[in-house]
């Protein structure tokens, strides 16, 4: 499995302990930026990594800014993109059985390491139940294809 993960500078530390975190699980890690604690902007990090997860190059991604909320708003920009920001394991883990959230984004302000290691454990571990959520998902990509007319 291969995920992309970006960050701002508000999430770049929480981004370099995931690193080791997700490598740890066998899991292989595009890292998509930030690479320093220098002021940048999220969106373009929330870009690169969304744009790795629809053209198939990642798996899945996780995103990360100071509080998850900007970051989370750009990659959702991109069709096909169901970015959740999470705050706990039990979000985490309904974020996959119930929205199949392909990107995963968090904040480097708001968790400590153990809590957000537990959000990515949950997610990874979780399985999409479809079934009703399918419906549900395949209305979000209708209202994503008027949107694009
Ligand atoms: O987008 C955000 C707020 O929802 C992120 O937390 C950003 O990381 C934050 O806005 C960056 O703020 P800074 O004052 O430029 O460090």
């Amino acid at each position: 499995m291969k995920i992309a993960i970006g960050s701002d500078h508000g999430g770049f530390e929480l981004k370099q302990a995931l690193i080791p975190f997700l490598q740890g699980r066998d899991i292989e890690v595009a890292d998509a930026g930030t690479y320093s604690t220098d002021s940048v902007d999220y969106p373009e990090f929330a870009e690169a990594v969304a744009l790795l997860v629809v053209h198939g190059e990642a798996d899945a991604g996780i995103v990360i800014c100071g509080t998850g909320i900007g970051i989370s708003i750009a990659a959702n920009k991109l069709p096909g993109i169901r970015a959740a920001l999470v705050t706990t394991p039990q979000m985490a883990e309904l974020a996959k059985q119930h929205n199949n959230a392909n990107i995963l984004a968090l904040g480097g302000r708001i968790l400590s390491l153990e809590t957000a290691e537990a959000c990515v454990a949950a997610w990874l571990d979780a399985v999409y139940e479809g079934d009703r959520h399918q419906r549900r998902l395949d209305k979000i990509t209708t209202i994503e294809k008027k949107s694009c007319q």
